[in-house]
């Protein structure tokens, strides 16, 4: 990937000098000082040193760093599956001490998170039996869910019938049709070819848009980061700080092919990709 020193230039003036947070919006998750250290009996690796940043209601962020440097950690955090060593995650200004009931997680693994012997829609009612919701209810959100994935016609499919990309509309149905207030996704589309991974993404913006939901999008793609996000929380390298909190300003509207080959999109992957590279060789601010 080739940046300009003009393009670098150009999108390191325009991301810093701007919000990443409108005034008087809403926080719905409040990552403070955060540090995670993994402990065994004889030996220790921080994770996560020091993160701090929030995200208002309805915001999509991405998060990319380099490769170990944390963002499965943090998301593990702060969908209270992991405990932090320091530091706390605020949920609607409620600290989360365990998986909350207004989050969902959509992992890589798809083929791992879906039951085998329940069907499609099986798979993707079970957090809301879970949830206490009544059948009716359960049917009209699972039929919504997959209509909006673009499964509306396999209802009764097993997963192993279906391709990667299918059964990780599966997942993102299961995790929409819980109706989440925050939705975590660590890298979802890693395992799909490249064509579906295009579709998904721009699944992904349609829902957000239509649901207003808030969401943490974890990726090793920075291109991929750049076209989704609103903003781009770049991670040094292990153990993890913020290096940079960029704001993306393309317009609303993304398209495939007229987003990425807009001037201001290559500007803004340039720029990114410099702060990932000076990551890996280890500078931190
Ligand atoms: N359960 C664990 N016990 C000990 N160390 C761990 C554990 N899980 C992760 N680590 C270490 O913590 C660091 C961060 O791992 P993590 O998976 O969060 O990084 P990542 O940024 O998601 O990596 P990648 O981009 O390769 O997916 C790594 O050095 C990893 O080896």
């Amino acid at each position: 990937m080739k940046t300009t020193t003009d393009e670098r230039a150009s999108a390191a003036a325009t991301t810093g000098d701007r919000p990443v947070i409108p005034d008087g919006a809403t926080i719905a998750l409040d990552v403070r000082s955060l540090q995670k250290v993994y402990r065994t009996q004889d030996s220790e690796l921080e994770a996560i040193r020091d993160l701090t940043f929030q995200v208002p209601r309805g915001q999509l962020v991405c998060i990319v760093g380099p490769s170990g440097a944390g963002k499965t950690t943090l998301l593990r955090c702060i969908s209270g599956l992991l405990e932090s060593t320091s530091g706390e995650v605020l949920l609607d200004d409620e600290p989360v001490t365990g998986p909350p009931p207004g989050m969902a997680v959509v992992f890589q693994e798809y083929g791992r998170s879906l039951f085998p012997w329940m069907t499609v829609r099986q798979n993707v009612e079970l957090p809301l039996r879970e949830k206490g919701i009544g059948r009716a209810e359960r049917h009209a959100l699972v039929d919504e869910a997959l209509d909006a994935v673009g499964l509306g016609d396999v209802p009764s499919a097993y997963p192993w019938q279906l391709s990667g990309g299918m059964q990780q509309r599966v997942a993102i149905a299961r995790a929409v049709a819980y109706q989440p207030e925050v939705l975590l996704m660590d890298e979802p589309f890693a395992a799909v070819d490249a064509q579906t991974r295009a579709d998904l993404e721009d699944l992904i913006r349609t829902l957000w848009k239509r649901l207003g939901i808030t969401v943490l999008f974890v990726t090793h793609d920075i291109d991929e980061s750049v076209y989704l996000g609103q903003r781009v929380l770049v991670l040094s390298n292990r153990p993890t700080v913020v290096i940079e909190d960029v704001r993306v300003d393309l317009p609303d509207e993304r398209d495939q092919l007229e987003t990425r080959s807009s001037r201001r999109f290559t500007e803004l992957r340039g720029h990114v990709y410099e702060l990932i590279q000076k990551a890996k060789k280890g500078y931190r601010p």
